[in-house]
């Protein structure tokens, strides 16, 4: 169902009483609004959405049903009837506002016509989860995941708003604790589950990997026997999480890497700069492709990408061509050149997140990208989270990766990156602070014409400040991106 201008109608004031069990505070019907979009945050409501009064940390939602409505809000979902609205205001009064949201994504995922490919793992899911959306984005209508919207709250608000017409829904599922995943796998019923890789990552809340990889296969949970499951053939913990697919009454277990009996299996590939040539052999069909993203590590996700996308019905060779158009993202690898008064550096903007792994493969990238003329390789580091009692060990164990790369400079802050900062080669010392903000400036002081500084962090870390201090340092504030021209690539 469509608005008279052509928008999707997600829900009528009908479908989303009859979804929640919710009523108008004064008995009546619920009255005749549609909505056209979902929201659970009164700051960046739009036009047109459904409002759905969460209780949070810091708030309870209801305070902003009035701000909501008055913003253009379509009607509210409450658990308490807030003061001083009309007797009239479209709301649908709940018992709990989380509660109602997750109807809401349940009903939507039941009505959804189309297949859903669900993904986590690790590493790499918002990755796999971008590139799914744009190889499948020309061969049917496609619904993604906005951003991180992974938890909780992020995956029934990211059905709710799902378009039941789509004929693909790509959901991420994240989690750092056991239990979490099972729950969310129940909700959106996925045909085709990925899970990228095991490693350690959000290893706080969890005595081991192979719990992350036990929680990672709850994902099979909300699975039917006839979906299909795709896993890294490469990774140390395929065969447990074979069993868990086959435990869960999975037939279709496909996998994916550079392994000989890898389904999606990598054939050959050359790593550059800011891309890679890929040959690879996806159940029995070769295909050739660039893939835009640099790293081997986006390599082997796409064979999963591949993989995916097979098994949900779609073309492969279109789908592959799809992996030429993708483009690195703020925080996530994006590149921008910054022109100082002589001449310029390249910045790698990786500071959304970071996990040993993920620190490891930015090293190798770092290390395949050649600075200009009298340029450096700097990398700039802060604080990975949630790795627990093994936190000093894993950051310290960068040192080699840094190494390997050629790095010639490394900047640190936090207390545990401390523990990489002491391990490094006393040439190859930058400086360690406290925290970012204190870093950003000797940073900016310490870069110079031809560099490659590399930026990376946990979000917690707010390495986002570092790279505002460099992106400051731009000659006429213009910092371009600089994913593919003019950069220098050199060959595996
Ligand atoms: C509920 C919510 O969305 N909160 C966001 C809000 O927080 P804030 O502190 O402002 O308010 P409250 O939560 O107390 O507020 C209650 C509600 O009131 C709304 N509200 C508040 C003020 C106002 O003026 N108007 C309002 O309408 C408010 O929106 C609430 O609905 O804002 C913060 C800043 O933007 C957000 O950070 C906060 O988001 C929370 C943290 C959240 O979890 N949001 C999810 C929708 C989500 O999916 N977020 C993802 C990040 C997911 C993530 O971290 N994933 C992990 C793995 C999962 C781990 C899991 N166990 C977990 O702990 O989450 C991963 O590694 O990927 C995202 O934002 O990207
Ligand atoms: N297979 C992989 N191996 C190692 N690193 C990877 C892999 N895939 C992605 N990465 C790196 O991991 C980091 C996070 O990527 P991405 O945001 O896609 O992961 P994510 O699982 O969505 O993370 P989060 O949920 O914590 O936001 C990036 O630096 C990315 O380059
Ligand atoms: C913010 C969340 N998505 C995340 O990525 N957490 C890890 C610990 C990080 O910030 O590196």
């Amino acid at each position: 169902m469509k608005t008279a201008s052509g928008t999707d109608i997600l829900w009528t004031a009908a479908d989303a009483a009859a979804a929640t069990n919710g009523r108008h505070p004064s008995g009546r019907t619920p009255g005749r609004w549609v909505a056209t979009g979902v929201s659970i945050d009164s700051r960046t409501v739009q036009p047109g959405d459904l409002f759905v009064a969460l209780r949070g940390p810091n708030f309870d939602g209801t305070a902003f049903v009035a701000d909501a409505l008055a913003k253009g809000a379509a009607a509210a979902i409450v658990p308490a009837v807030p003061p001083g609205l009309p007797a009239d205001a479209p709301l649908l009064l709940v018992e709990d506002g989380l509660t109602a949201l997750e109807d809401l994504g349940r009903v939507s995922r039941l009505n959804l016509r189309g297949k859903v490919i669900a993904v986590t793992g690790s590493v790499g899911k918002t990755g796999t989860k971008e590139a799914l959306k744009a190889c499948l984005d020309s061969q049917g209508k496609t619904y993604a995941t906005t951003g991180n919207l992974n938890n909780h709250m992020g995956v029934p608000l990211t059905l709710a708003r799902m378009p039941v017409d789509s004929d693909y829904a790509i959901i991420e599922l994240g989690m750092n604790h056991a239990g979490e995943i099972g729950p969310l796998s129940r909700m959106v019923k996925p045909d085709v589950a990925i899970i990228t890789t095991v490693e350690a990552v959000h290893l706080e809340f969890f005595s081991s990997v192979e719990g992350i990889a036990d929680a990672k296969a709850e994902i099979f949970e909300g699975m039917d026997p006839n979906g299909t499951a795709i896993l890294n053939r490469d990774n140390p913990h395929f065969a447990r999480l074979l069993a868990a697919a086959r435990t869960q009454g999975l037939t279709k277990v496909w996998s994916f890497g550079a392994h000989d009996q890898a389904d999606a299996r990598l054939v050959d590939c050359s790593l550059h700069a800011t891309s890679s040539a890929v040959t690879a052999d996806i159940r029995g069909e070769r295909v050739q492709y660039c893939l835009s993203l640099p790293g081997r590590h986006h390599v082997l996700n796409s064979l999963g990408v591949l993989l995916a996308v097979k098994a949900a019905g779609g073309d492969v060779g279109s789908a592959a061509r799809g992996l030429s158009q993708l483009q690195a993202i703020k925080g996530r690898g994006m590149r921008r050149r910054v022109q100082l008064s002589k001449g310029s550096f390249t910045l790698i903007d990786e500071s959304y997140n970071a996990s040993p792994v993920s620190v490891a493969a930015s090293a190798t990238v770092l290390g395949k990208t050649d600075p200009g003329a009298g340029g450096r390789r700097i990398a700039v580091l802060g604080d990975m989270r949630e790795l627990g009692g093994q936190g000093a060990s894993l950051h310290a164990g960068l040192a080699e990766p840094f190494k390997a790369a050629g790095a010639d400079l490394v900047f640190c802050c936090g207390p545990l990156m401390r523990h990489l900062f002491d391990r490094l080669p006393a040439a190859m010392r930058g400086r360690h602070t406290d925290d970012s903000a204190s870093l950003a400036p000797l940073v900016a002081d310490a870069v110079r014409a031809g560099d490659v500084v590399m930026v990376k962090g946990s979000a917690g870390s707010r390495m986002g400040a570092v790279v505002e201090a460099l992106l400051a340092l731009d000659h006429d504030n213009q910092a371009t991106r600089a994913d593919a021209p003019a950069m220098a690539a050199s060959g595996t």
